[in-house]
């Protein structure tokens, strides 16, 4: 078997006592993928460093997992990172063109932190390695690479939405990104949605050709895109969710709630989650139901993500706010509707909480695919399982069509949603349940590492002879 190694912005490495406090869906899944395969995890630190340019490796052994990470100094964080990734690519790939910032500072800091990541990865990778790079920060890494000779098999797994062509075509380097993807042998996408907006985008404005299949050329190049949603390692987080009930976070909440149904919602302080709308439809939830007053409390999980960007600064503030005015509004000496908590909960506690939600509220405005969703499903007692209010915006959506499905914009509907999902019998909750966990544990990270490695591993001889024809 090939070894593997994998390039992410993000690489958890163990801290000396175990662990890693890893929120975020990919360093999750991934985590859990190199530990079932071996080889290497090359990327950022996560550390700001004052040398002035990216040039060593810190390199160490965990298992049969080796991370390689550099540290950044503040310049490449602030263009490459909190600028181009996060206020140009993010908001663009969620649909954000209000909030996104195209600075040609931030542009020539992406691009140069990619080409000094190539740099220090390339004598790293042994001819047989399959590589594989993963979300929107290292779009121009294969490029990077080839540029320095490197020949192997390099795939890219892209984390959140694909944007339309007219969206993306906003991007003043939107031709640089799409020629970013020529340069590997496979690109994939959460969704089938996203492969056929990014085929838009390369067809449309002329990028590229469609040979069908999945198979591209583009700026001289023969590759292939797929749609491989990304899973959950279903296994383990169902046995931490049984045993959660002894996790001492989760008896406490247990305790504090009294007779109270708990809602609960998770995600990182991020616009693209819709928590902002989620409060405003549960807020609207109470007033329509005068028997859910003292009777039901969201507790809402949100770790601060991206503080050092502004649009996300703006939304802390925003989101503090409108829980404060709903709370004041609405709740009472004993008892306070929304439970807003922004720190990381460990997993454990989280899976326990989960199986004690009667309802898991997944809102957000678009989403690659929300892990949260298929998590809270694995939670669930499947005798007496809770009702995911789901928004057809996340990817997630694609599968679990067993959620109550809202669309998150429409406040009045969410709001109907949460009722009904507070309020349904357990058949009706034990169907629901029973359509979704054999997706999610038919189709967990484990297959979705597979699915995607063996993919990679094919080569040319996979493009269907017509269009072989097609190009002679
Ligand atoms: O690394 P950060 O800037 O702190 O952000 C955390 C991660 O957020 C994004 O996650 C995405 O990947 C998930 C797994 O495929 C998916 O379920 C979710 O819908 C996406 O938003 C981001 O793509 C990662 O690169 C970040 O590390
Ligand atoms: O306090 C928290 C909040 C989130 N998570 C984990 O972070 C991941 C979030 O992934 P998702 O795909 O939902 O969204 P992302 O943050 O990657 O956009 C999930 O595995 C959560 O269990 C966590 O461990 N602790």
């Amino acid at each position: 078997m090939a070894r593997l190694v994998v390039v992410s912005n993000r690489v958890p490495v163990p801290s000396a006592k175990g662990g890693t406090a890893a929120a975020g869906g990919l360093a999750v899944a991934l985590e859990a993928a190199l530990r079932s395969h071996g080889g290497l995890w090359f990327g950022w630190s996560g550390k700001t460093s004052t040398d002035r340019e990216i040039e060593w490796l810190e390199i160490r052994d965990f298992g049969n997992v080796t991370y390689a990470v550099a540290d950044l100094n503040r310049r490449d964080v602030d263009e490459y990172y909190t600028g181009f990734a996060n206020r140009a690519l993010w908001p663009l790939c969620h649909y954000r063109l209000d909030l996104t910032d195209f600075s040609r500072k931030d542009m020539a800091g992406y691009f140069r932190v990619n080409r000094s990541f190539a740099r220090l990865l390339a004598p790293l990778i042994r001819p047989d390695d399959l590589v594989w790079v993963h979300d929107y920060h290292l779009i121009p890494l294969a490029a990077e690479l080839r540029h320095m000779g490197v020949k192997n098999r390099i795939g890219y797994f892209h984390h959140i939405p694909w944007p339309p062509a007219d969206v993306l075509s906003t991007l003043p380097v939107a031709d640089t990104i799409m020629r970013g993807l020529a340069a590997y042998d496979l690109v994939g996408f959460q969704t089938s949605y996203d492969v056929e907006n990014f085929t838009g985008c390369m067809v449309r404005e002329g990028f590229g050709r469609a040979l069908g299949n999945g198979w591209f050329e583009s700026y001289g190049h023969r590759f292939q895109a797929g749609a491989f949603p990304i899973g959950i390692d279903t296994e383990s987080f169902v046995e931490m969710a049984v045993e959660g009930a002894k996790n001492p976070i989760v008896k406490r909440t247990r305790e504090s709630l009294h007779d109270c149904d708990l809602v609960i919602g998770v995600d990182r302080l991020d616009y693209s989650k819709g928590i902002g709308q989620r409060i405003e439809a549960f807020s609207r939830f109470c007033e329509m139901s005068p028997s859910a007053k003292g009777q039901v409390t969201l507790l809402q999980i949100t770790p601060k993500s991206r503080s050092d960007v502004p649009e996300y600064a703006t939304m802390q503030r925003d989101v503090a706010e409108l829980t404060g005015r709903v709370n004041g509004a609405l709740g009472d000496v004993d008892w306070t509707p929304i439970r807003y908590v922004n720190k990381t909960m460990n997993r454990n506690a989280l899976a326990g909480l989960y199986r004690i939600a009667k309802a898991g509220l997944v809102t957000p405005l678009r989403d690659g695919m929300n892990l949260v969703a298929k998590e809270y499903i694995a939670a669930q007692d499947p005798n007496d399982p809770g009702v995911l209010v789901l928004s057809r915006f996340a990817g997630a959506a694609r599968e679990l069509d067993g959620a109550l499905i809202v669309n998150p914009y429409d406040i009045e509907a969410t709001a109907n949603a949460i009722g009904r999902a507070i309020s349904m019998p357990v058949e009706a909750r034990r169907e629901r349940f029973q359509s979704m966990f054999p997706k999610i544990r038919d189709h967990d990270v484990s297959w979705w590492c597979r699915t995607f490695l063996d993919a990679l591993s094919q080569d040319e001889s996979a493009i269907p002879t017509e269009a072989v024809r097609l190009l002679k």
